[in-house]
């Protein structure tokens, strides 16, 4: 068969032929082949994309010989479908008719298989041959099944699988309660208004306590109280001095201020120590600041009056060698075990405390059954020469402790079984029980921390965690409350504040001290020449207001008193003495005794610089409002105080609670012109020196 090149026209073939001839001798040196068929039939193009699938091998002009394809030129230029040879075209209707045979013999397997039973429906599905309960209806034996063809065919339902799931996010308060120690997160709530008769036998107090606390005036527990006292005397069990093989647990409690917190603690320990034969030091009690120690004191001798317990106090008010003799004698006695002592209990400050117990010989702590620490979130935030780890270790010896042990005539004492076998005074037997502290670890605070962290560094024993706190109040378990903190206050006090202009502060603590009559009140300062300053303005006031009554007119002058750690202790002393007694009206002071201090007639707290922080705020309004009575805590802020003042109490959620008070300009302007008169004189009265001889006098 011959065969001609064909172009797509005759003169376009020409001259690419033309033009071919010059480029490729190759090409034209090919055998020719001349196809003798009609033209029609030459010219016929097999319908290739007419078969079914699979697609033939592609045609594409590139997949094909060079010599049979149009050339380059036309390729590019026209898109036309190339001509076939005859023997291609053969090929093809071959290749074809072969897979539509295929095709055809598929289907029909794919027939077959659907028109055949079911297997799985036919052992579900009972047959007519099998015997059927009579209200089912009867089956056909042979299915029916319509030939559907296979693309037309639902595939079976895939399973479902759970999908992705985004968890849920913890809420607030799970995630403030991660940092929270754990004794907090399972505390025991108590209610405020729980008051318990003391004659009654569920507190644990003996007959001669309860004797003892009526004598007080103490006639109810307070809600404090309740808590703690019957943990530490279990009504109906005997109170063991050492209990080395069934430790206590230990005690944190968090209970607002002036609630009764000190005789929770002072109560037992007078009970479980007023038995004891021999003079040890048994319990220390430690309180931040020296007024603190002195109240506390006070109510120990009050509490244990006659049971012959000694109290000792150790805060560096004395010179170091008094201190010294008060707690061991005068002469110690190396020889006997365990270190001597004079006094059964001991308040004191940490410095101090830290001092005797690297100083003064034969002072040891091993026979300790209570550690107490009061105001607990101040004073771990007080590192005192790493108080609480010496502490710690000189109650418990160990090799790292050993130095300690030695200078303190470390000497094991029977009496202290958690030292036996730390030392080597005999030898240890396979029958030793390694034993346990019986110290017991009592925290108390109105703001005790919640932080893990600090908990976990007083190494308590199973410690049970007591709150009183009102369940009822709305923000108490509020989500978003700050995770450390929590702050509960006396339930009758009352909250208010009044924002200033800087220049008419002063104007409006005048106006609280007359239109109040304040007869006890407290005014708290940032700093303490701040409080200086303003004794010294308040009380050129009164002096200036009394100046320009008129005669005969009957004047009574508020008087002031600026109390601070500057002024030597007897002189503090007198002052806290006339406060006490009514002579001195207001006092003017730095926080310095803005906790545990106890002024029970106290009637209203004044804040006339803002606190630094929330817990100094809870710690000065419980300056009043204690032991059930009623109470008024003022807020004086300034303009630029006011964003800092909110901040604090909108982040403890307690913004709601304090009364905003407006105070009218006309009620202040009256005290214009004492106030003027008093600065003047508090301008020349520092300026002349006379403050320096003041303060030296
Ligand atoms: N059961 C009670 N009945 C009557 N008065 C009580 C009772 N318990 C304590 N008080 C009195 O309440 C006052 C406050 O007690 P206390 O100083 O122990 O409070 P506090 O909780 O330690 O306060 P703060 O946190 O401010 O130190 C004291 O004057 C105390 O005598």
């Amino acid at each position: 068969m011959r065969m001609t090149r064909r172009g797509p026209s005759r003169s376009g073939w020409r001259s690419s032929r033309r033009r071919r001839s010059a480029r490729s001798s190759v090409m034209l040196r090919r055998p020719r082949f001349v196809d003798s068929r009609p033209r029609e039939e030459r010219f016929r193009l097999p319908l290739l994309e007419s078969f079914p699938s699979p697609p033939l091998p592609s045609l594409h002009p590139s997949s094909l010989p060079r010599s049979r394809t149009c050339t380059h030129r036309d390729r590019g230029r026209h898109h036309h479908p190339r001509r076939a040879s005859a023997a291609e075209v053969e090929a093809a209707e071959e290749e074809a008719a072969r897979l539509a045979r295929k095709e055809a013999k598929r289907l029909k397997r794919e027939q077959r298989r659907l028109a055949a039973p079911v297997e799985e429906e036919s052992t579900l599905i009972p047959t007519d041959n099998v015997d059927r309960p009579p209200h089912l209806p009867s089956r056909s034996p042979t299915p029916v099944v319509d030939i559907e063809p296979i693309t037309q065919e639902e595939p079976a339902p895939l399973l479902r699988l759970p999908g992705a799931m985004r968890p849920a996010a913890p809420s607030k308060k799970t995630l403030s309660d991660l940092n929270v120690h754990e004794s907090v997160r399972n505390k025991r709530v108590v209610d405020p208004e729980m008051k318990v008769k003391i004659k009654g036998e569920e507190l644990g107090v003996s007959e001669k306590g309860k004797k003892r606390l009526a004598e007080m005036g103490i006639t109810e527990a307070f809600a404090v109280q309740t808590a703690v006292l019957p943990l530490l005397l279990p009504p109906g069990s005997p109170t063991y001095l050492y209990s080395a093989f069934a430790p206590p647990q230990d005690l944190c409690v968090s209970a607002p201020t002036g609630s009764g917190k000190t005789l929770s603690y002072v109560v037992p320990i007078v009970e479980t120590l007023a038995p004891r034969v021999v003079t040890r030091l048994r319990a220390l009690v430690l309180l931040p600041t020296r007024d603190l120690v002195a109240q506390v004191r006070e109510t120990f001798e009050q509490f244990g009056k006659g049971t012959g317990l000694k109290v000792g106090t150790a805060t560096g008010q004395h010179s170091f060698a008094h201190e010294q003799v008060s707690l061991v004698g005068d002469n110690v006695d190396e020889s006997i075990e365990g270190g001597s002592s004079q006094i059964d209990i001991l308040i004191a400050t940490p410095g101090r405390l830290m001092d005797h117990i690297r100083a003064t010989p034969g002072f040891s702590l091993q026979h300790l059954r209570y550690l107490v620490v009061d105001e607990a979130d101040r004073l771990l935030t007080q590192s005192f020469h790493d108080w609480l780890p010496s502490i710690l270790a000189a109650l418990k010896p160990s090799s790292a402790t050993d130095v300690l042990v030695e200078r303190n005539g470390g000497v094991a004492d029977a009496l202290a079984p958690e030292w036996w076998d730390a030392k080597i005074g005999r030898v240890a037997s396979d029958l030793d029980v390694r034993s346990q502290p019986s110290c017991q670890k009592l925290l108390f605070s109105a703001t005790l921390s919640r932080d893990p962290a600090k908990i976990d560094a007083l190494h308590l024993h199973r410690p049970i965690y007591i709150s009183v706190e009102d369940a009822l109040d709305p923000h108490a378990e509020d989500e978003g409350v700050d995770s450390e903190l929590k702050f509960t206050f006396p339930a009758q006090l009352k909250e208010h504040m009044i924002f200033s202009p800087s220049t008419h502060k002063p104007l409006y603590l005048f106006h609280l001290l007359h239109t109040l009559s304040l007869s006890s009140a407290l005014c708290f300062t940032k700093s303490v020449e701040a409080a200086t300053r303003l004794a010294k303005l308040v009380e050129f006031f009164e002096q200036a207001r009394a100046d320009t009554v008129k005669d005969g007119e009957e004047v009574k002058k508020v008087v002031v008193k600026a109390y601070s750690s500057e002024l030597p202790s007897g002189e503090r002393t007198r002052i806290l003495a006339s406060f006490k007694k009514g002579d001195i009206q207001m006092l003017i002071c730095s926080d310095l005794i803005s906790r545990g201090i106890d002024l029970p007639h106290v009637s209203h707290v004044i804040s006339y610089d803002i606190p630094a922080d929330m817990r100094k705020y809870v710690h000065r309004v419980g300056r009043t409002a204690r032991a059930g009575k009623a109470g008024d805590a003022w807020s004086l802020v300034e303009d630029q105080e006011a964003a800092p003042f909110k901040a604090i109490m909108t982040s403890a959620q307690h913004i709601q609670k304090i009364a905003r008070v407006r105070v009218k300009d006309s009620l202040v302007e009256p005290f214009m012109p004492a106030y003027q008169t008093a600065l003047e004189k508090l301008r020349a009265h520092f300026a002349t020196g006379q403050a320096k001889n003041d303060a030296t006098a």
